[in-house]
């Protein structure tokens, strides 16, 4: 593996899915292959409503790391306890462009239990401790079992029937976020947006959020998560 780039890593809650209110570092990894990040590009691309930057690695506690122990070194000093073992959300961008055997180890070693959060196009490496696989679009999943399926709802090229064939412990429905489809001009407002809490937004997701309600309570085993650090303004 030639070096690891990282956008941005640090301390909070998960927010979504069966592990929500879970203390966790979270490692964003640059790049995804499923948007080149540009919002020149967003409207082309096989993912076009991604909430997140992930291009570069200038974002706080980011950089290069040029093996995978510089990287779990740096990952485990932002876990503030002894607790063991500590937790860790590797996401991105697309984890599966870089999250490799080496790194793996080298996780586990620093004594962290390992969550990823993927597209699901690409293998996984063995030994991810909670996989969350969120299908996308046209895109072909490739990972056919995982801990939870996240479907962000709606999708206009595929629904959740799409995807139940994949193996998951839980399925769950997030209300998608159209936030950052407005295309409001500068980067600056864009960053404005993607920190603004969500309370003082409710407005604009209401509706996806209400679609998703009816949808789950007309099919289970579909259950609802909810992005909750955008209501609590956290990272
Ligand atoms: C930014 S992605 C990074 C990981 C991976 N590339 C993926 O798509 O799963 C992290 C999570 O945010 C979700 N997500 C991205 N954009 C969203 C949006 N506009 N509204 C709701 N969830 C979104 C993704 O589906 C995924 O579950
Ligand atoms: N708090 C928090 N929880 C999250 N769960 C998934 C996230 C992601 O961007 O992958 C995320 C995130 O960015 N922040
Ligand atoms: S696959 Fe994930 S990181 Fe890539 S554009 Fe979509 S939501 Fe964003
Ligand atoms: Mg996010």
């Amino acid at each position: 593996m030639s070096a690891y780039r990282v956008k941005e890593a640090f301390y909070t809650l998960q927010g979504e899915g069966a592990n929500q209110g879970r203390p966790a570092v979270f490692c964003r990894f640059s790049k995804c292959n499923l948007w080149n990040g540009r919002e020149a590009d967003r409207a082309s691309a096989v993912c076009n409503f991604c909430d997140t930057d992930f291009v570069g690695v200038d974002g706080q506690n980011g950089g290069t790391f040029a093996d995978a122990g510089a990287l779990a070194d740096h990952l485990i000093a932002l876990w503030p306890s002894d607790f063991r073992p500590a937790f860790i959300v590797c996401t991105g961008g697309e984890p599966f462009l870089q999250l490799d055997d080496a790194l793996v180890a080298a996780l586990h070693d620093c004594g962290f239990e390992i969550a990823v959060e993927t597209n699901g196009t690409l293998l996984a490496p063995a030994g991810i401790d909670w996989l969350c696989v969120s299908p996308k679009g046209r895109s072909t999943v490739v990972i056919d079992s995982c801990d939870e399926l996240k479907f962000v709802y709606p999708q206009a090229d595929l629904s959740p029937e799409d995807c139940v064939h994949i193996q998951a412990d839980h399925y769950y429905l997030s209300p998608r976020d159209d936030r950052y489809l407005t295309q409001p001009g500068t980067q600056e407002e864009l960053a404005a947006l993607r920190n603004a809490s969500l309370i003082a937004t409710s407005q604009r997701i209401t509706n996806h959020t209400a679609e998703c309600v009816e949808y789950c309570m007309s099919n289970p085993p579909w259950k609802l998560s909810l992005q909750t650090h955008k209501y609590l303004g956290i990272d």
